[in-house]
């Protein structure tokens, strides 16, 4: 099957094989042709170039793109989209003052999803979470990272990773999964958290390795959860699996989780709200991404990762949304790129990047995600006619997307 599209008012991310991430200075560049025609076959994108020099092609169908930009569908490299239930009650109640933190002490946060995904059934889990999966690929998400981590008992960690087994087996999208089974101690762990890290690493983890249910390690690297030294010995014990680590730092203190992180060459370092001069200068140098997750500083009404620092200090920045019960109940990419314009001070250009290559590059898909590049896969988002791509971060609440193409289908 052979799709061509015409007079695509401009074509972007436009990108020559084995670019893997964009770093400082590099993420203000957004190569792009325009008036451009594209052609894909099968998933994957063939051929592209300027109209003025289109050659005589053969198509199966042609979409005319008139005034309309074609970009590479959305990289989310960090999300929890596997849960069950919600938590719009805790909602309420930070309305009326409590706190994330308050919340959590009293026993609700992270141990409420958990409560609740362990009485919830594998089908029904598969359910809910499907419907998120399909929202999310509408909204032009063409590649996703899920992890486990409202289980926390070994039956429901393995449940949540079976079920992000089956949503790759059953949705033709790539999806990275990640085991989180270190995300908070459980109530009956509360006065012997060494406890639980034993059960993790010694019990769960042998487990996910043997049924291959996790290509990352990940851990909520905060103060009240788990300590630096768990976080060693964690990813120490992750990489004897051939598990790199994508992991939870900095969110609220920073007390070297990503020094720890870039000592066990983690693929990425996520959060990122509290950031020390001594941080950024700890990530130079290394293959470690950054992430930010401005959804997340949005909902919480938390300090936005200081994006301005991190990329004028020559460092890539990725984007993703977190999607998650408690913290971010949204998986809108288009609203993380927004809020990462607008309360972060990113130029489009920049916050495009970080949602699509170097969110590609925190998943390890950027030889095949992430870009408009001959043979990758077809994965893009059609906008409706807009003035610019400008437009799509600035008209913030505005649906600018016309259809969405994964794997060279496009989505109903
Ligand atoms: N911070 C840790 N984990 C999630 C939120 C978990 C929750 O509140 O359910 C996050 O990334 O924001
Ligand atoms: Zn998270």
């Amino acid at each position: 099957m052979r799709s061509l599209f015409t007079n695509i008012k401009e074509l972007l991310q436009v990108r020559e094989p084995g670019i893997k991430k964009v770093s400082g200075k590099e993420m203000k560049q957004l190569p792009s042709i325009r008036n451009a025609w594209l052609l894909i076959e099968d998933d994957k994108i063939a051929d592209f170039g300027k109209m003025d020099a289109v050659p005589e092609i053969a198509a199966d169908e042609t979409i005319d793109a008139s005034g309309k930009i074609i970009l590479p569908a959305w990289c989310d490299s960090h999300t929890h989209i596997v849960y069950a239930g919600n938590r719009e009650l805790e909602f309420a109640d930070r309305i009326n003052g409590m706190s994330y933190e308050e919340i959590a002490n009293r026993g609700g946060g992270i141990l409420n999803s958990a409560k609740t995904l362990q009485e919830t059934s594998e089908e029904e889990v598969y359910k809910q979470s499907a419907k998120r999966l399909e929202e999310v690929m509408s909204l032009g998400t063409g590649a996703v990272e899920i992890k486990s981590g409202y289980g926390l008992t070994e039956e429901a960690e393995l449940k949540m990773l079976r079920v992000i087994r089956k949503l790759r087996e059953n949705y033709d999208i790539s999806i990275k999964p990640t085991f989180l089974g270190a995300h908070a101690i459980p109530k009956e762990y509360k006065e012997k958290p060494q406890e639980y890290m034993d059960l993790v690493i010694n019990e769960i983890l042998p487990k996910v390795a043997e049924e291959k249910l996790a290509d990352y390690i990940d851990i909520f690297c905060e103060k009240g959860y788990f300590s630096i030294e768990d976080t060693h010995r964690l990813l120490s014990a992750a990489a004897e699996y051939g598990m790199k680590p994508k992991i939870h730092v900095n969110q609220f203190n920073a007390f070297g989780g990503i020094q720890a992180g870039v000592e066990h060459n983690a693929l990425s370092v996520d959060h990122l709200e509290v950031l020390n001069p001594e941080d950024i200068e700890s990530l130079k140098g290394t293959e470690t991404m950054p992430v930010a997750l401005p959804s997340c500083s949005l909902f919480l009404s938390i300090p936005y990762t200081p994006a301005r620092d991190l990329i004028d200090a020559g460092l890539p920045l990725a984007l993703a949304t977190d999607f998650n019960p408690g913290s971010t109940p949204s998986g809108n990419m288009n609203l993380v790129v927004s809020l990462a314009c607008i309360k972060m001070k990113m130029n489009p250009e920049e916050a495009i990047n970080a949602a699509t290559i170097n969110g590609a590059y925190a998943m390890e898909l950027s030889e095949t995600h992430g870009s408009i590049t001959k043979g990758k896969q077809a994965n893009l988002i059609l906008t409706k006619e807009i003035p610019s791509y400008t437009f799509l971060p600035y008209a913030f609440g505005t649906n600018s997307i016309e259809s969405v193409f994964i794997n060279g289908k496009k989505l109903d």
